[in-house]
């Protein structure tokens, strides 16, 4: 018998993107229909369509209310979701499929379709903070530099996963000029050139690269992850740094934990910005700030 905190989930909406990564979507489909049934409940289908999603997924929760509602996609798909139930009672579920899965993997969820599947029925509920990124919703991670322009042109191209942005990283990486940025947050002010500016609520990419250590999704409160300009050498140790959970180990990162930031980067009307693995451009300043417990998510029982 579940916990009072986790009741039985029997009516379940999967948004599901048909062009996320290089599963088919109608095996997909079948094979949630059939989990479903097998265990008693109830499955049901959204497709993104690429135009206006959040407000028709809006207008359908509103017509057709769910016990959960499972984002089966990448980040864009699990943000988009996420905006969506953001203030509300009902939970969101992930079903990772896109390149990265960032947000799913800082949950611990199992990035495999059966095993994610097991939260339809055996979960641990977690009421997470989201964030607002000049008015944009976030629930994982926003940058503004270097990884921003990749995430651009990754989206620009055809090529899809880990090895295409590898790619696209190594090739910007050799003329990149980082900016300056002014940061005022409602604990410091912090202004110099910045390789990259991460604006983070979760710990995580979908690249493994730890950007914000030991911070929960909980805690009321986001950090402002800055690599400054480093040079060539150092790129080595920097990496592994990022990949074994020392951020602040090197010499050229450091950290503003806060609840209210405003970035601006002086001579420049408008930023890009990449949120939850989308890239925009957006006036500045870029006011950050966060919106505590907004949002419930179906993590792994504390068990597994
Ligand atoms: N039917 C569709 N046709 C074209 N584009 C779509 C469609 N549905 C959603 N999209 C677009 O897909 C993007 C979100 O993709 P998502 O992040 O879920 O998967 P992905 O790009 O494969 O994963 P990742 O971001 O991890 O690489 C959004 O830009 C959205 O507009």
């Amino acid at each position: 018998m579940p916990p009072t905190a986790c009741p039985t989930l029997r009516h379940l909406l999967f948004v599901l993107n048909p062009v996320s990564g290089d599963i088919d979507k109608t095996e997909l489909e079948a094979t949630i229909r059939r989990y479903c049934r097998e265990r008693g409940r109830r499955a049901t289908f959204f497709h993104t369509s690429g135009n206006d999603d959040l407000g028709r997924l809006r207008s359908h929760l509103a017509a057709h209310p769910s016990d959960a509602v499972f984002a089966a996609g990448g980040d864009g798909t699990a943000s988009l979701v996420a905006e969506a139930l953001a203030g509300g009672a009902t939970p969101l579920g992930i079903i990772p499929l896109g390149s990265g899965n960032g947000l799913s993997k800082d949950l611990g969820i199992p990035q495999e379709v059966e095993q994610a599947l097991r939260l339809t029925w055996d979960y641990q509920l977690r009421i997470v903070d989201t964030l607002r990124v000049g008015g944009r919703f976030s629930a994982h991670l926003a940058d503004l530099g270097f990884n921003a322009l990749v995430v651009e042109r990754f989206d620009q191209g055809g090529a899809r996963g880990p090895g295409a942005y590898v790619r696209i990283a190594t090739q910007e990486y050799v003329n990149y000029q980082p900016a300056i940025y002014h940061i005022e947050t409602d604990q410091q002010t912090w202004e110099g050139p910045a390789f990259m500016v991460t604006i983070a609520n979760a710990n995580t990419f979908g690249s493994n690269v730890i950007i914000n250590p030991d911070r929960e999704l909980d805690d009321g409160q986001f950090e402002i992850c800055l690599i400054e300009p480093f040079p060539n050498l150092a790129a080595p140790g920097l990496l592994y740094h990022l990949y074994t959970n020392d951020f602040d180990v090197s010499d050229y990162t450091r950290r503003l934990s806060c609840r209210r930031a405003r970035i601006s980067v002086p001579g420049q009307a408008e930023v890009l910005v990449q949120i939850d693995g989308e890239p925009c451009r957006l006036p500045t300043p870029v006011e950050v700030e966060i919106d505590p417990r907004s949002l419930r998510i179906l993590g792994p029982p504390a068990s597994a």
